[in-house]
């Protein structure tokens, strides 16, 4: 069987998405793995499939490049948004995940726009996203017991001399936890660290690390590794995490430039509605055919 994909990215968040509003699409794990594989498959942090809803104008599934399937992807949603914007004409669109609904608007944003090229491609456009209200109790993270998520129990390194150590928790629609670092650490820390806390017992569902350094009261710069993907050039519900987890800590005002590896995410997080609006770039790099 074969099924057409594009392959899109959000500042360097790469995905193959397919079309399933008609033809249903439901590769095992193992499918999943192997199309998101980098050396012998299409290679992608994610694969998205966009399915029909009743509630809304797509829900959207996400797998991760482990083959797992996850509540929701931040930067697929502005990707996958500019597609229903294009092919719909509306204005905005919803989208539906396992996460919470979804809004996406077209935006303005810095940056070349245009069709791509012999180049590689450029931005295609800018996506803004209500990705909802921030989930703060610890039950909703999850964690596996009481605590209080603006900084929790746990430490990286020796106990008397900690690396790091009480980060925020934060649920997206997924969950995330926020270390502060004086600098943002190399790859090979965050590898490392990364690995580690991902499949810690505190986090019953694993958990996506962000590694944030404020370095303004509105510019965060900020380095993820994704649960069931590893590091990442940008993560969005990571982005909105380490905004959310950096406001409530007094570190940042409520909205802030996220910085990420593959480029810059405008976080918002409004307190009359308590949600998150994450602004940011999509690009279309090609399209294809899967065999599977
Ligand atoms: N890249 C995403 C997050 C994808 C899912 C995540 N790895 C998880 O397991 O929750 C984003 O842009 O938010």
């Amino acid at each position: 069987m074969t099924r057409p994909f594009v392959k899109m990215n959000g500042a360097g968040n790469d995905f193959v998405v397919v079309n399933a509003l008609e033809t249903p699409f439901a590769p095992t794990a193992d499918q999943a793995r192997a199309i998101a594989d980098r050396s012998t498959g299409e290679g992608c942090d994610q694969l998205i499939a966009l399915e029909p809803s009743q509630t809304a104008d797509a829900f959207m599934r996400v797998w991760n490049a482990d083959g797992g399937v996850v509540e929701t992807c931040g930067n697929a949603l502005r990707c996958v948004g500019w597609m229903l914007l294009q092919s719909s004409g509306k204005d905005q669109v919803t989208i539906d995940t396992l996460g919470g609904p979804t809004t996406a608007w077209r935006a303005e944003g810095p940056g070349r726009v245009g069709s791509g090229g012999p180049e590689g491609p450029t931005t295609t456009a800018h996506v803004k996203v209500d990705m909802g209200a921030p989930r703060l109790h610890w039950t909703q993270i999850p964690l596996d017991e009481a605590m209080d998520t603006r900084g929790i129990e746990l430490q990286v390194g020796p106990i008397d001399d900690p690396v790091l150590h009480t980060p925020g928790a934060v649920s997206m629609g997924n969950p995330h936890v926020v270390f502060f670092m004086d600098h943002a650490p190399n790859d090979a820390f965050v590898r490392g660290t990364g690995s580690l806390i991902e499949h810690h017992p505190r986090f019953p569902q694993g958990v996506n690390v962000g590694f944030a350094h404020v370095m303004a009261p509105d510019h965060i710069r900020l380095r993820v590794w994704e649960r069931g993907a590893g590091l990442t050039r940008a993560c969005g519900t990571g982005a909105c995490a380490a905004l959310v987890a950096a406001a409530r800590r007094g570190l940042t005002g409520r909205a802030a430039t996220v910085e990420v590896d593959g480029g810059e995410l405008r976080i918002e997080w409004d307190e009359a509605t308590d949600h998150v609006f994450m602004t940011g770039p999509v690009e279309v790099e090609r399209t294809g055919t899967l065999a599977l």
